[in-house]
């Protein structure tokens, strides 16, 4: 006897497709999600995070306030770049980059010359991302956010900087982190 029950299918499961990147980074101004959202996305991949802000913190033994006041931006640039450098090296790591890291040169060909990496930008309007700054609590100083006039004047500087070193670029400004996670895979995903 034949039976009339359909075969089962699979076409209510979505399949999850694989990742065509080894390193996902997040690029975009201060305030764009990149600690939050790289930190969701790391867990939810099952991937290791690196923070390079944490990790210069960590490896030089001081905040980048300190060091931005003591030693001045570019030895703040020159200890970003090398811990940049060292977490491109891991595999299955999400890294989210410094706001100003992709100002640098040698960080941009650090970026190009890695393969299987994924570079997002994530973005959002001045005023949203000096707000989320404003509001987080338990933030880090971020020296570069204190004059909010020249604060706006290198996001503007920093905006085609960031669309042409990201090859995805996800517009964060009316979602939350989680959402921006699920953006970020959607895009890496398709
Ligand atoms: N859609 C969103 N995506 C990410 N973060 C958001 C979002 N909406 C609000 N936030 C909030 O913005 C704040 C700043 O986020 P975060 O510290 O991750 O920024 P960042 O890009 O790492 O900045 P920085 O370059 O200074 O390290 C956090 O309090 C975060 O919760
Ligand atoms: O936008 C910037 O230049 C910076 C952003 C932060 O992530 C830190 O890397 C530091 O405060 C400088
Ligand atoms: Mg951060």
């Amino acid at each position: 006897m034949t039976s009339m029950l359909a075969e089962p299918t699979t076409d209510n499961i979505t399949p999850t497709a694989p990742l065509s990147a080894d390193r996902i980074v997040l690029t975009g101004f201060m305030g764009a999600g990149k600690s939050t959202v790289g930190r969701l996305l790391a867990a939810e991949l099952g991937w290791q995070f690196a923070d390079v802000d944490a990790e210069v913190e960590e490896r030089y033994g001081s905040t980048i306030a300190q060091m931005f006041s003591a030693l001045g931006e570019a030895e703040f640039r020159r200890r970003e770049s090398a811990v940049i450098a060292r977490a491109l090296g891991r595999g299955n790591v999400v890294i989210a980059l410094g706001g100003g890291a992709p100002e640098t040169l040698t960080n941009r060909l650090l970026l190009e010359q890695t393969t299987r990496t994924a570079v997002v930008f994530l973005d959002a309007p001045f005023e949203i991302l000096f707000d989320r700054c404003v509001l987080q609590e338990g933030a880090a100083v971020r020296p570069l956010l204190m004059d909010a006039d020249a604060a706006a004047q290198r996001f503007r500087q920093r905006a085609p900087i960031y669309r042409r070193c990201a090859k995805h670029h996800v517009s964060t400004a009316d979602q939350h982190p989680q959402e921006t996670v699920t953006a970020v895979l959607r895009l890496l995903r398709a």
